[in-house]
């Protein structure tokens, strides 16, 4: 009983409560339609008075005579009203009344945030004020523009203050009054018309959301205004039996709780959205961020800068000679084309037409033989028409690939050369976008032939002795030396030939990669040719390690990462030159050190591609133990200069064809399916001794690119248990171990850029000083000592 009193008690409260605070529905209808008809009203009456007030000003004085007639459209009480307002009061700024009492009666009828609408009325007046004053600057005498109010205001500033006065104090105004109002910063300027346009529009959608809208957050906060509504509703019930009057009050409570809900939305109303833009710009990861601000601060990383004036070679230095460029013998061509034509009717070939393309050193002759002849039959005549011809080098395609008809290759009887400088100064090779562009020669249209090296990725070269090879890989290393800046791309070169490279010993530290602590880049020895290629495996395998830890696939990836500052230097990271690996006599280190030179080269072949080590093997003789199946798998590219017999053309090329070329650089080239014949670019040594000359005179790095250092197997024991024995790193390795806390070979293979082998034996000398644990499967050994004290210590044990 004692709590139903309670309940009484508050119900009374609400029901005393309610009459003064609230308009019921019918009563907000009532007053909202005739604010918004008394604003139309007004407006009509104001709109009327700039016609009509001149004319009804002397029928104001008789406001209350029925015969006198008045011109206002809303007759004796408009002209008053307008009278009121516009001549005695605010002049033309008081049409803003009219839109107050209009919107008044929209706030009402609709039941909107009244807050609000105070906020509109004090602005609005003050808007009148200002206008009316504003005018008043204007008018000499209390007209309908100012009203007398701002006539009055004004005249009474300029008395005190004068016009300037009056003007810095109305602009004052302004600018305070766009503060204040629009929250007016100068960013907001062109927001500034949008939002007032807005606001008036967002209180008609903010107060209907709760009503239709679920969804948004106002809808949720009204739901669960309803769930304590709910809550409270059964206690009213009981009260309702209790008594029966009770339940006028229950319906009254339905708007109080809906004014509570409004009130925390009135605050939620305010803050602008563009802000939510800003902070989705701002979500990089913290590498991104760091990395986007060290390129603001520094740029790109230019891996060129080091040696930023640095000058790539001219065009002058390479030689132009007089027999360049295709002449058209009419004869021959007449000549040859008779021969042809003949030697095929001999065998009751019909030809149906005939067309030539003349290349540099070979003539094509394309034919479109009679309907139903036979290729092959074509194909098995090529030393009958070779014979009648009387010329060397005849090849015969059929059918050329791609189009519907036979080729037959003549050799021209003055083959003109294709200078490097052709080639170089080419459109082509110019405006590449390759990453190792080689302008290797011309094809038999006389198109320059520019191939990438990145793509192939390795090349293998082979030819006979005197049939241009040489020339051929200084066409190579000429084209890139033309476009690769020294920090790009290193060269390792194997000549053990001794002579054919020696000449690129001048830009050893522009180009060249070598071993640490040898004496000369330029390998000639097979020993050092084997830790060489060893030494790049290790390089081979660190980078993919790099690679790795970057999420890198490819080296053009990891660099453009580092270049973008991405990677971090001082966590192991580089910026990566291509590697090029040339060995000019590759059957001469077969020969000598067999299985220990294929196996890397082999390993390199099939890995090296993604991380920018490209092998170009250069052979004399083509034969199947110097070329194995390993080596040809991973070597699609191909470039074949004249052999000697049709099986090494098939070794090289797998196809004849080699054996069949003319020498002096003419060459067929394949990339894995088509066959191109190319006659080389021909590069002299006294032009590759200018070019190396010009680049070697020019500021240099310290030192050649070094790779890392290779131990050979020859060079260690298996377990050296002796202190002096052990391994020049082993304290290096010790301390990086105990540091990581874990006995792994590959830890050191990393961290000391070691080869497989080397790091293996300092593992086992580690065992052996009590370092690290025993073997144990694929899991990294034990490590037995603790910290880099107790190593300290017991190095020091050792010595004593
Ligand atoms: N592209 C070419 N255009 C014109 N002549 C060439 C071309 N290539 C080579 N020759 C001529 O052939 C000669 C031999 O070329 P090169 O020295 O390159 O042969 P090689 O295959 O390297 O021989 P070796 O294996 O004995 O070193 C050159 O001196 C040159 O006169």
């Amino acid at each position: 009983m004692p709590k139903a009193k309670k309940q009484t008690k508050t119900k009374k409260t609400i029901s005393l409560k309610t009459p003064s605070l609230k308009l019921n529905s019918q009563q907000k209808l009532v007053l909202g339609s005739f604010l918004i008809i008394l604003g139309v009203l007004f407006f009509i009456a104001f709109l009327s008075f700039l016609f009509t007030g001149q004319a009804d000003q002397s029928t104001l004085t008789e406001f209350t005579s029925r015969d006198v007639d008045t011109k206002n459209w809303l007759s004796k009480l408009g002209a008053w009203i307008s009278d009121l307002f516009i001549q005695r009061g605010f002049g033309i700024a008081s049409f803003i009344f009219s839109g107050l009492i209009f919107l008044s009666g929209v706030y009402v009828l609709m039941d909107l945030n009244k807050a609000k609408l105070r906020k509109h009325w004090f602005w609005g007046i003050l808007v009148v004020i200002w206008l009316s004053v504003f005018f008043g600057f204007f008018t000499h005498k209390n007209d309908s523009l100012s009203g007398v109010i701002g006539f009055e205001i004004n005249s009474f500033f300029q008395d005190y203050i004068g016009k300037i006065g009056t003007v810095f104090l109305l602009a004052f105004a302004f600018i305070s009054y766009l503060a204040i109002r629009f929250k007016f910063t100068p960013q907001r300027i062109a927001s500034l018309f949008k939002s007032a346009k807005k606001e008036i529009k967002d209180d008609f959608n903010d107060e209907f959301v709760p009503i239709d809208n679920t969804h948004s957050e106002e809808a949720e906060a009204i739901k669960s205004a309803f769930e304590v509504d709910k809550d409270i509703q059964p206690t009213i019930s009981n009260h309702s039996k209790l008594d029966t009057s009770t339940e006028l009050n229950i319906e009254v409570e339905e708007p109080k709780i809906k004014t509570e809900i409004v009130t925390p939305k009135i605050e939620i109303e305010e803050p602008n959205v563009e802000i939510e833009v800003e902070d989705v710009k701002e979500e990089l990861s913290e590498t991104d961020n760091l990395a986007n601000k060290l390129v603001e601060d520094f740029g790109q990383f230019d891996p060129t800068l080091e040696l930023g004036n640095y000058k790539f070679p001219p065009l002058d230095l390479l030689k132009k000679y007089d027999n360049e460029g295709v002449t058209i013998n009419q004869e021959e061509l007449e000549e040859n084309k008779n021969k042809i034509v003949e030697t095929l009717n001999n065998y009751k070939i019909g030809i149906a037409s005939i067309k030539a393309t003349i290349g540099p050193t070979v003539t094509l002759y394309e034919i479109v033989p009679e309907a139903g002849i036979r290729i092959s039959k074509i194909k098995n005549l090529e030393d009958d028409i070779a014979l009648s011809l009387s010329a060397l080098g005849i090849r015969i395609i059929a059918p050329i690939p791609g189009k519907g008809t036979i080729g037959i290759e003549v050799p021209n009887k003055n083959a003109t050369i294709v200078s490097m400088r052709s080639v170089i100064a080419s459109q082509k090779f110019q405006k590449t976008e390759m990453h190792l562009p080689i302008a290797i020669g011309k094809t038999i249209s006389n198109e320059t032939l520019v191939i990438d090296l990145a793509k192939m990725p390795h090349l293998l070269m082979a030819g006979a002795t005197g049939q241009g090879k040489s020339v051929g890989l200084n066409a190579v290393l000429t084209s890139l030396l033309y476009k690769k800046h020294p920090a790009e791309v290193k060269f390792v070169l194997v000549d053990p030939k001794k002579v054919e490279l020696t000449l690129f010993n001048k830009i050893e530290r522009h180009y060249l990669a070598k071993l640490p602590d040898e004496a000369e880049a330029i390998i000639t020895d097979n020993t050092k040719v084997i830790h060489t290629l060893n030494s790049l495996c290790i390089e081979m395998d660190n980078r993919y390690e790099m690679l790795k830890n970057a999420l890198c696939r490819n080296i053009v990836e990891y660099n453009k990462k580092f270049k973008n500052r991405k990677l971090n230097p001082n966590e192991g990271h580089a910026y990566l030159p291509y590697i090029v690996l040339v060995v000019d006599e590759f059957a001469d280190l077969i020969m000598t050190a067999g299985k220990e030179v294929e196996t890397p080269v082999a390993r390199l072949a099939q890995l090296a591609r993604a991380i920018g080590i490209h092998l170009i093997i250069a052979t004399q003789r083509p034969s199947v133990n110097v070329i194995t199946g390993i080596i040809k798998a991973n070597f699609p590219a191909r470039i074949a200069f004249r052999v000697s017999s049709k099986i090494d053309s098939r070794t090289i090329l797998d196809a004849g064809g080699a054996d069949q070329l003319i020498g002096r650089g003419d060459m067929l080239y394949t990339q894995g399916n088509d066959m191109t014949r190319i006659q080389c670019a021909f590069v002299d040594t006294p032009e590759v001794e200018k070019i190396v000359d010009f680049i070697g005179a020019q500021k240099a790095y310290p030192d050649a690119y070094l790779l890392p250092e290779y131990v050979g197997e020859e060079n260690g024991t298996s377990l050296d248990i002796d202190i002096s024995d052990r391994d020049a790193l082993f304290k290096d390795a010790a301390e990086i171990i105990v540091t990581a806390q874990q006995g792994s070979a590959s830890l050191l293979q990393r961290k000391l850029k070691l080869g497989y082998n080397r790091a293996g034996r300092i593992i086992d000398q580690l065992e052996a000083a009590g370092i690290v644990g025993g073997f144990e499967g694929s899991k990294a050994r034990q490590v037995l000592v603790p910290d880099l004290v107790a190593l300290e210590e017991l190095l020091e044990n050792e010595r004593q």
